[in-house]
């Protein structure tokens, strides 16, 4: 017998689960996809694109459809000659200016051969390099910069390349830029001028609902599983805990795929409802813990100060609530505590990472607006997973706390 055989249940083939995977077809996203097709048509009339701006959460099919629909628009315009279309990806994670930006889209065009330094160059000779580079392409060219939020407020790259032909700096090319980010303060923070040129068409992707999570899971679920590999209610449940959850499909499909896994490893022809709740629980479990790994020490100490108050009287918190907890603890562990408004960036950290859910509030006609926080994820999962923690030595209060839940 040998260690290694193939699949006969469960999986028929788990690439179509993976994140990476690229749909056939896009389910539950017509409105979007109708909009999109709009901004992109003037491409196949071989006139100058319109810039795009796609914004909404993360795993909400900005970049699938993205992937589609620029693929479609590729194979048709093929038939027209004298329509050449070249699109070009750049993620933009990990390039917070537009010099960085700049660089890497150069590099994106040039062979591998010939790539430039990411130093050393003045800014403008890095624009005048990639207005050559994009000249020599010619015909339209469209330029996709996903996670685009990380270049932040240094984003002149995102008029001046919309910009480039009707300054003179092209001939040959019609750029178009399409922008995708998941941040929503980034649009409202854009400066006018940038606002104006990058987000021509703004097309908004909303979280999607339990029944498009299922949809969308179906049709996955045909070419990934083998036929009744799922028992009755199975795509269902991933749908509804995803829905309530975050309303991403990427979230949905993680779980399907978690609990294929859980199934297959214990020997189960079907994955089942309980497979999908444990699931749940590890996904969760490697997020928190995913998520502590990327604190440091006074977001440890942040996490703590809410653990200790939500174990206490439930929440959701107020800052005015945690920092005096924060404090106290801080000092208990003999780290001297981080002025207010620098504790809640780790708190806004804590948020980004799925851990504690945040939502902004008024305080009445006449007061402002502030923020109140609470565990996004189960307070069990999160004593546990900060219990095991290496290196973090948890106050007595909260190790009582934790004991008390047992
Ligand atoms: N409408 C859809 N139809 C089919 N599959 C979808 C759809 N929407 C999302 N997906 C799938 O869900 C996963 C996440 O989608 P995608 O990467 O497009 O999200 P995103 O909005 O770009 O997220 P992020 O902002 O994190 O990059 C992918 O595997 C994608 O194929």
């Amino acid at each position: 017998m040998p260690t290694f055989t193939r699949d006969t249940h469960i999986f028929r083939d788990e690439d179509m689960l993976r994140d990476d995977y690229q749909p056939e077809s896009i389910m539950a996203r017509e409105s979007e996809l109708s909009a999109y097709k709009t901004a992109l048509q003037p491409v196949i009339n071989g006139a100058q694109p319109r810039n795009v701006f796609l914004y909404g959460k993360t795993g909400v099919g900005k970049t699938a459809v993205s992937r589609y629909l620029l693929e479609q628009l590729q194979q048709d315009s093929a038939q027209y000659d004298d329509v050449s279309l070249s699109v070009f990806w750049l993620n933009c994670t990990n390039l917070s200016s537009s010099y960085q930006v700049a660089v890497n889209l150069v590099n994106t065009l040039r062979p591998a051969e010939d790539q430039i330094s990411t130093t050393g160059y003045p800014q403008q000779r890095v624009f005048d390099l990639l207005y050559e580079e994009l000249d020599a392409v010619g015909g339209t060219v469209l330029i996709v910069l996903d996670e685009i939020d990380h270049i932040g407020t240094d984003d002149e790259i995102l008029y001046e390349i919309p910009r480039a032909r009707s300054n003179g700096y092209l001939t040959a090319t019609k750029p178009g830029v399409i922008g995708i980010s998941n941040d929503f303060g980034f649009r409202d923070n854009l400066s006018p001028k940038v606002k104006d040129t990058l987000c021509e068409e703004e097309i908004h992707f909303s979280p999607y609902n339990a029944p498009e999570l299922e949809a969308i899971l179906d049709r996955r679920a045909e070419g990934a599983l083998f036929d009744d590999a799922t028992e009755s209610g199975v795509l269902a449940l991933c749908a509804a805990m995803a829905a309530q959850d975050t309303g991403s499909a990427r979230q949905a499909l993680d779980l399907l795929y978690q609990a294929g896994e859980l199934a297959r490893a214990a020997s189960h022809d079907k994955i089942t409802k309980d497979d999908v709740h444990e699931a749940r629980n590890k996904l969760e479990r490697s997020q928190i813990e995913h998520g502590m790994r990327e604190l440091t020490r006074h977001g440890h100490l942040s996490l703590l100060a809410v653990l200790q108050l939500a174990l206490e009287s439930g929440g959701p918190f107020r800052v005015r609530d945690i920092y005096p907890q924060y404090c106290t603890i801080s000092e208990q562990s003999d780290i001297d505590p981080l002025v207010r408004r620098r504790m809640h960036d780790h708190l806004a950290d804590l948020a980004m990472l799925g851990i504690l859910d945040r939502r902004s509030r008024n305080e009445g006609r006449s007061g402002g607006q502030y923020y109140e926080y609470e565990f996004a994820v189960g307070l069990d999962l999160v004593a546990n997973v900060v219990s095991d923690f290496e290196g973090l030595t948890l106050p007595r209060r909260v190790v009582e706390l934790i004991q008390s839940m047992e």
